[in-house]
């Protein structure tokens, strides 16, 4: 079988309100980020799957003849997308020399991969060899959603590859999208590769990354926030690394140690979230005031203090807060915390140069800032001469 060359992108995104909630079943708002992640797949006649990830420095490839017996004695699995196949992950580890527990990114990116190529293939009558080259605007493992945009590019080729969905390669622009039924497919198959990354995701981030935009999660449901206040966010990256992975579950260790006292604190992170969605359609549709700024205001600090009763907070999140409260401006963490990003809500009336003053500070004690526009398109396929020539340059770089 042999597959032609594609390219697509995804988005990262901020979570509003509702992370680690969300795990345990409470509202979130996330939106998605103008910065993306892009994969380019080519089939190749060597008799190897490569894989390329330089934002982590990892390189591998192996033989398609000791994959094939990965699957070959499996029930064909190609197209369809249930429950993670746990069996199918341990043989994956074992082959690739990962240990149970690992957290390391290479590995975790490259488990991902080659599960969702062997689980979207195996139905096929011989694994196809490729190279997968991926590439991000986002940092990763910064909170956010690097893992999941990255899981939606693998989803989107490797389906469109096996011909799951449909490839969309014959179109000269990018005005050509997925159905939302292909959509959903991509999204299911990304969340399996979520789950490898991180363990026990909630779905938002793929969500976010497969349909962009602002969306409200809860429990699997994905609503998109159509009328929405266009929102200013100053993102924050305090370059402080950790793992979403042992976050999710450090948090879930306090649940179980201290129900009586975390369970109160997630279902105010769920009201936060639900007054945070109240606040953003009155503004759309009575029109924004200061008042509704203030609740906004209010409702990052209420936050930012739960989920630092959580756990994930960080020294260098506190720094955050604090620098840019002293310029009236109010933060919090995004995504799973511990270090990572923060959000920073301007209001329609900060001064450019207040913004700018805080972001000199920040980049004074090391932090790296950017003003970001927010609620762009999600999973997308492009062709070669619509990408910026910069990740065209990096995609096709031997
Ligand atoms: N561009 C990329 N190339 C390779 N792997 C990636 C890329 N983006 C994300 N990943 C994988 O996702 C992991 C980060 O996921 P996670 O800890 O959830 O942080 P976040 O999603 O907030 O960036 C990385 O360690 C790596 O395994
Ligand atoms: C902490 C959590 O709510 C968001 C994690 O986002 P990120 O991987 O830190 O970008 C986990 C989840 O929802 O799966
Ligand atoms: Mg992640």
């Amino acid at each position: 079988m042999h597959v032609g060359e594609r390219f697509v992108s995804a988005p990262g995104k901020a979570i509003l309100h509702g992370e680690h909630a969300v795990v345990h079943g409470k509202v979130a708002l996330a939106v998605s980020l103008n910065l993306r992640t892009y994969l380019r797949l080519q089939g190749t006649a060597s008799g190897q799957i490569c894989i390329h990830l330089p934002n982590i420095d990892t390189f591998r490839a192996w033989d398609v003849a000791a994959l094939q017996p990965l699957v070959s004695d499996r029930k064909a699995a190609g197209g369809r997308c249930g429950e993670l196949d746990l069996e199918l992950v341990e043989r994956l580890r074992a082959f690739a020399g990962v240990a149970e527990g690992s957290t390391d990114s290479g590995n975790m990116a490259v488990l991902a991969f080659l599960y969702l190529y062997l689980s979207g293939f195996a139905g096929a009558q011989t694994l196809p060899s490729m190279s997968v080259r991926v590439w991000s605007e986002l940092p990763t493992g910064a909170g956010l959603g690097s893992s999941a945009a990255y899981t939606v590019c693998l989803s989107a080729a490797l389906l469109s590859a096996r011909g799951t969905i449909s490839s969309l390669l014959t179109q000269p622009q990018d005005t050509a999208s997925w159905s939302e039924e292909e959509l959903t497919l991509i999204n299911k198959w990304a969340f399996q590769g979520e789950k490898i990354i991180h363990g026990n995701p909630s779905g938002v981030d793929n969500a976010v990354a497969t349909w962009g935009g602002i969306l409200r999660y809860h429990a699997g449901k994905i609503t998109p926030l159509s009328r929405v206040p266009l929102l200013r966010i100053l993102l924050t990256n305090t370059k402080v690394p950790r793992s979403t992975k042992l976050l999710v579950s450090g948090v879930k260790d306090k649940i179980n140690k201290f129900p009586s006292i975390m369970v109160p604190v997630l279902e105010s992170v769920d009201a936060v979230s639900r007054t945070c969605e109240l606040t953003l359609r009155e503004m759309a549709t009575a029109g924004a005031s200061a008042q509704h700024y203030d609740t906004l205001e209010e409702l990052m600090d209420i936050n930012q203090h739960h989920l630092s009763v959580m756990g994930v907070g960080h020294p260098a999140l506190d720094t955050l807060c604090r620098l840019t409260l002293a310029h009236g401006l109010h933060s919090k963490l995004t995504g799973a915390g511990g270090g990572g990003c923060g959000i920073t809500l301007l209001r329609p009336e900060t001064a450019q140069r207040v913004a700018q003053e805080a972001v000199w500070e920040l980049r004074e004690v090391g932090f790296e800032c950017w003003e970001t526009s927010i609620g762009g398109p999600g999973v997308l396929p492009h062709c070669a001469t619509s990408l910026p020539q910069g990740v065209l340059d990096v995609l096709t770089s031997h």
